[in-house]
């Protein structure tokens, strides 16, 4: 059999991995075997690194790997939005199926490069792209097909629970444990997409697109990241006994519409109070975890590495392979596709307006430390048939007073209009923090 050339588009901490096991072959399925690394490109020729490769391979120039006939499959680990988009695009039609792990990239574009590789008869696989090692693309697009996915939901960033974890766990400053993140090769080149939220909204747009059949629009996805995450909010979820993670969720809403009509998707990302008994609270450090919901599956949860160099290049090569058997089957270059492989959507989505959302709560008051505030703030979550699970005063000291709320499942519009009239009462200075809770 004819190897087959792989071109890698960066070097950084994915492509050093893949690198690695192409270059290593031993005791891994025998296809590895038959994948040769052709050419790499790279920013800078002179930079150590941690792979032994030919320094002939290096080139600063992209195109070169676009334009090489011995290339069959560009894996585009780069990162950022451009130059890689474009150098997807023209891989794709100059014949070059792609893997990518860029999750900015398929949660902006992934239509336009699906159509692409459509129309050009090659695959492109995005298995890295969310949950690192944890095999869940295909598992959506293959092994759950047989299912109605009513949610998908989880913890899809590896870098924010690897400093939730240690921070919870070692006490650690934020600023400490993050750099630490960035040694480890977890964090994105530029970190604010982890603590901001952005990474695990690209990837729950990515998720709802498969788990629901139709692309939605990234930009509407209501996200906090835990950036502005308090110490003393911390300090209280323990107290009523939570964790607090960072949550991406997708879920279908109650209604649903004619086959015709777009589907609505309730999506979002935010830091939630997680109850130490759920198991989503013993998901710790680098560690990502998603549960699937469906008919009639019921729940399914994958667990495992969320990032770093070799769970990402496991699920990049996984994808190589994919595509490297189905080539070795086939005389031509363009083939039939598989269509399990480059699934496609068959329906419309779209986010619902963030006021659908039906979640339970966890907000933080500080009012006056006076008798009768917490029954006027009572009257009017009753007033708008708001049901409350419980409030808690704490810390009440020079006529201050810190009130947590924690609501039942309630829609996030009334929960709203609610809290502009607790926010004019006169013993309520603010509302301070507002979180989901599990
Ligand atoms: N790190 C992780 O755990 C995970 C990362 N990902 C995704 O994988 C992708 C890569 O991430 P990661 O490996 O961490 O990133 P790195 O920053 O470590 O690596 C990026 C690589 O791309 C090269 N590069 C960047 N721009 C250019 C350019 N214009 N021309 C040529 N080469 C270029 C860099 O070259 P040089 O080395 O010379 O600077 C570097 O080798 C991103 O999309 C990321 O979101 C997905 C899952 C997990
Ligand atoms: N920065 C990302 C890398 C993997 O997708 C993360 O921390 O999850
Ligand atoms: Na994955």
């Amino acid at each position: 059999m004819k190897k087959v050339g792989i071109g890698l588009l960066g070097l950084g901490t994915v492509g050093q991995g893949v690198a690695n096991i192409i270059s290593q072959p031993k005791d891994r399925h025998p296809l590895v075997g038959e994948l040769e690394l052709v050419s790499v490109a790279v920013r800078n020729l002179k930079k150590k690194r941690d792979v032994s490769i030919p320094d002939s391979i290096l080139t600063t120039n992209p195109t070169e790997i676009i334009n090489n006939p011995n290339i069959q499959i560009v894996v585009e680990v780069m990162g950022g939005i451009e130059p890689a988009r474009s150098l997807i695009i023209q891989a794709i039609r100059a014949g070059k199926s792609v893997v990518t792990a860029n999750k900015a990239v398929i949660a902006r574009h992934g239509e336009e490069i699906s159509n692409e590789a459509k129309a050009a008869g090659v695959y492109v696989l995005i298995e890295a792209a969310v949950g690192g090692g944890i095999p869940i693309i295909e598992p959506l697009k293959q092994s759950l097909g047989g299912n109605q996915i009513t949610k998908v939901s989880g913890i899809i960033n590896g870098t924010t629970n690897y400093i939730l974890s240690r921070m919870d766990k070692e006490g650690v400053n934020y600023a400490e444990v993050l750099k630490d993140a960035q040694i480890l090769g977890y964090a994105e080149s530029d970190p604010a997409a982890d603590v901001e939220g952005s990474d695990a909204a690209d990837k729950i747009a990515i998720l709802s697109g498969l788990a629901f059949g139709g692309a939605i629009n990234r930009a509407n996805i209501p996200t906090t990241g835990i950036n502005l995450l308090e110490d003393i909010d911390v300090n209280y979820a323990r107290k009523l006994g939570y964790g607090i993670k960072l949550l991406a969720i997708s879920e279908k809403g109650e209604t649903q519409p004619t086959s015709e009509d777009s589907q609505p998707l309730s999506v979002w990302v935010e830091p939630t109070l997680v109850p130490e008994d759920n198991p989503l609270a013993g998901v710790n450090g680098v560690n990502n975890a998603i549960l699937v919901e469906g008919n009639p599956i019921g729940q399914v949860m994958f667990f495992g590495p969320g990032a770093g160099s070799g769970p990402t290049a496991s699920a990049v090569v996984a994808d190589i392979l994919n595509i490297a058997g189905i080539q070795s089957m086939s005389e031509d270059k363009i083939f039939n596709l598989d269509p399990l492989l480059s699934a496609k959507g068959w329906r419309s989505c779209h986010v619902a307006e963030k006021e659908q959302i039906t979640k339970k709560n966890y907000i933080r008051l500080i009012a006056e430390d006076s008798p009768g505030v917490i029954g006027e703030i009572g009257t009017i979550f009753g007033k708008k048939k708001i049901s409350i699970e419980s409030i808690v005063q704490f810390d009440a000291k020079d006529k201050k007073a810190e009130i947590v709320v924690i609501t039942h499942k309630i829609n996030q519009g009334q929960l709203e209009e609610a809290l502009l009239d607790i926010e004019n009462l006169p013993q309520v200075k603010r509302i301070a923090s507002q979180m989901g809770c599990l």
